[in-house]
Parts: C-alpha cells; sequence; structure tokens
C-alpha cells in the first residue's frame, strides 16, 4: 500500500475485536476511525470503550465512506465471504476474521474479488504471522527435522458459551469444524506445503468423523494421508480443556509446539526439538502475531503463499465435511492453486 497510514474500518463488535482493535492501534502507520454494528447503540458503546471517533450503523454504510482504506471484519463465518467482497467492490483492502469463509468456493470468491478490485487481502490467522512460525519454516524447508512421517495436532477448549453463541448455530458457520478445524488443518497444510514438494502437497486425502450437538460438529477426528508418505491425525472440539499444540515427527527429531494458534499468556512463546536420546532443544521467541498481521497487509510483500495457505485450509475443511456426511469415507481434497 502507497498510503502512510492506512485507515481502517471495524465491521462487528465481537469479543475478538477488542483484542484486534488494540493491535490495530498499536501498529505503525495504522489508525481506526470507524466502527459499525447492526445496531447504533452498540456501535456508540464499542467506539467509546475502543477510542474510535465514528460509530455507525450498518455494515454497508461503513463501506461507503471515503475515509477508510481497510477493514477488519470480525462477524461470524457465514458472514465472511459478503462482506469481504463487498469491501473489495468498495476498494477497501480485507482483514477477515478466520474461518476465511464456509468453503473453498466462498473463499476463491473473495479471492477473486480482491484481485478484481486489487486490494490486498489476509484471513486474521495470526500463528501464522508469528517470528517462530517463520522458525519453523525454515527448519521444514532445512529438512531439520529429517523427513516428515507423521503430523498431529489438536485444538479445543471447554465450553460453556454465551447465549446466542455463534459456534453452535449451524446458519452462522458454528462448529468445530471450521472453528478450529481451521487452527488444526491450516498446521497440516503449513506443515506439508513446508517440507514437501508442491504436488504432494496438493494430495491430501482425509477420513473424518464428529460428534454432533445441536446441530454443529461438536467434536472431530480426521486421519489423512499426504502423498505417499506422510500421515496425520487432527482433533479439535469444544468439551476437553484448553489444547493448542502439534507435533511434526521426522525421522531425526520432532517439533512439538504447546500453543501455536496463540502464546500462553505471560510465559515465553516457546516450542521443542526432541531428538531420538530424548535429548530436548528448547526455543523461545518474542513477537506479536496479529501486529506482524497487520504490517504485512499494509505493506508491498506478496501475499499469495498466505491465500494459498488459506485457500489449502478451505479445500481440507470441505473435504472433511463431505468424508463426514459419508460416514468416514476417504476424501480427496481438492486442488487449489
Ligand atoms: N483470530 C482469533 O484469535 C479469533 C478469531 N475469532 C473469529 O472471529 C469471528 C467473530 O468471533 P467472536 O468475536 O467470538 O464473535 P461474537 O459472537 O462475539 O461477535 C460477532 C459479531 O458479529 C456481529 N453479527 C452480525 N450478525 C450476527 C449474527 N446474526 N449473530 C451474531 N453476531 C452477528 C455482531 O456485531 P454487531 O451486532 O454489533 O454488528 C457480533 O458482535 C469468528 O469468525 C471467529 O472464528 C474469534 C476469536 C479469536
Ligand atoms: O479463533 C479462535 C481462537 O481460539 C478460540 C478457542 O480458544 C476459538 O473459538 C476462536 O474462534
Amino acid at each position: 500500500m502507497n498510503q502512510s497510514v492506512t485507515r481502517f474500518g471495524i465491521l462487528g463488535t465481537g469479543r475478538i475485536t477488542r483484542r484486534l482493535v488494540a493491535d490495530l492501534q498499536s501498529t505503525d502507520g495504522v489508525s481506526v476511525g470507524v466502527i459499525a454494528s447492526r445496531t447504533k447503540d452498540r456501535a456508540k458503546s464499542h467506539a467509546q470503550a475502543y477510542v474510535i471517533e465514528h460509530a455507525i450503523e450498518g455494515y454497508e454504510a461503513l463501506l461507503q465512506r471515503s475515509d477508510i482504506d481497510a477493514v477488519y471484519i470480525s462477524l461470524p463465518p457465514s458472514m465472511h465471504a459478503e462482506w469481504s467482497i463487498a469491501a473489495a467492490e468498495h476498494g477497501k483492502h480485507v482483514l477477515c476474521e478466520k474461518p476465511l469463509a464456509m468453503n473453498l468456493d466462498e473463499s476463491r470468491s473473495i479471492d477473486s474479488a480482491c484481485r478484481e478490485h486489487g486490494v490486498r487481502w489476509l484471513d486474521a490467522t495470526g500463528w501464522l504471522h508469528h517470528q517462530r512460525t517463520d522458525c519453523f519454516r525454515k527448519w521444514l524447508n532445512e529438512k531439520k527435522l529429517g523427513d516428515i512421517g507423521h503430523i498431529s495436532a489438536s485444538v479445543s477448549f471447554y465450553a460453556p458459551f454465551q447465549p446466542g453463541e455463534h459456534r453452535l448455530n449451524a446458519s452462522l458457520g458454528g462448529g468445530c469444524l471450521l472453528d478450529l478445524g481451521w487452527y488444526v488443518g491450516g498446521l497440516l497444510t503449513f506443515a506439508v506445503n513446508e517440507s514437501e514438494s508442491a504436488v504432494e502437497a496438493d494430495k491430501i486425502t482425509v477420513r473424518a468423523s464428529a460428534m454432533m450437538k445441536g446441530g454443529v460438529p461438536y467434536r472431530l477426528t480426521a486421519m489423512a494421508t499426504i502423498g505417499d508418505g506422510i500421515t496425520a491425525t487432527l482433533s479439535c472440539g469444544y468439551d476437553t480443556a484448553t489444547r493448542k499444540w502439534f507435533e511434526i515427527a521426522g525421522s531425526e527429531s520432532s517439533l512439538i509446539c504447546d500453543d501455536f494458534t496463540r502464546p500462553w499468556a505471560e510465559r515465553p512463546t516457546r516450542c521443542w526439538i526432541h531428538d531420538a536420546s530424548g535429548s530436548v532443544n528448547p526455543k523461545t521467541f518474542e513477537d506479536a502475531q496479529e501486529r506482524s498481521m497487520i504490517k504485512r497487509l499494509i505493506g508491498d510483500e506478496n501475499l499469495v503463499p498466505y491465500h494459498r495457505q488459506a485457500l489449502r485450509t478451505q479445500a481440507l475443511l470441505d473435504a472433511m465435511t463431505v468424508s463426514i456426511s459419508q460416514n468416514g469415507e476417504a476424501v480427496e481434497a481438492e486442488h487449489t492453486k
């Protein structure tokens, strides 16, 4: 982006906006001037709480403003595609919350709309932008772990939910498959993509099953095979205590991280490399992943690798959805560019 300050508008007043607005406001070259809600009162109270100058009713009204260059969309998943595309059509850059969309078709439509209108986009998957992730990438590229054999990832938290919770409402894109599968599926696509040829990364077959509750996947288990040699087990759900870990097991050692989606509060950001003799090489990092993500969006870097990661993740989640509907049959994820 060419301008010295990118002026953001916020769509929605959800719980996550508190943190992201603070991250936007504390990033050099960013200002936040407008917040929109379905109701004027809610927009006003959040504008006051977050120190944002303008509070307006209606998301469309925000997109029509000429004092906004970019939007942060923190609506329920079923609304991500509609409002990301509308933002692109109004010439606004897009930072959309995860999951990017409900399915691959919607994700592709977002990507196409942003290309067509010459705006930049990212899904707000913070962990991909942490300095620690750059190290994961480097180690995988260098084959520090040897040949990758198995990948496992688990992300969960334990209910309860607030009344009207979108995570429990199928029509709003609720359920752990999209909400948390985005993380475990994303970890798999990331690890495979960084450690194997693009051809292998495109050959992911998955078998998935879900325990349903209230019409949404409440606990999900998936097994995947990637190309000829790599396997994976993925787990996520709303009925076990907070977990956000993975292991990438190679022929020489394993990379283990117990907080990859977001570092534990007030602990060093960490991961470990375990070798075959039991020796452990711990690493710690300092970074603010959301600020790094925002800087990347407003900078000039090519974002296509992040778009590819998002589309591959969405393709994998689509395959899981089909597999669940076919009682765990193996389903190949659609190939994405
Ligand atoms: N990256 C991360 O670490 C995190 C990402 N997320 C993602 O952020 C998104 C929002 O999650 P979260 O903040 O928990 O959501 P909330 O339910 O807290 O907020 C969603 C907001 O969307 C707006 N909205 C518009 N239509 C509806 C509707 N029909 N039902 C409910 N809300 C509606 C509301 O704002 P209003 O009515 O004021 O317009 C509401 O405040 C999700 O995609 C989630 O996966 C969530 C937490 C962490
Ligand atoms: O992305 C998110 C961060 O993790 C939470 C679980 O702890 C999710 O529910 C949320 O949507």
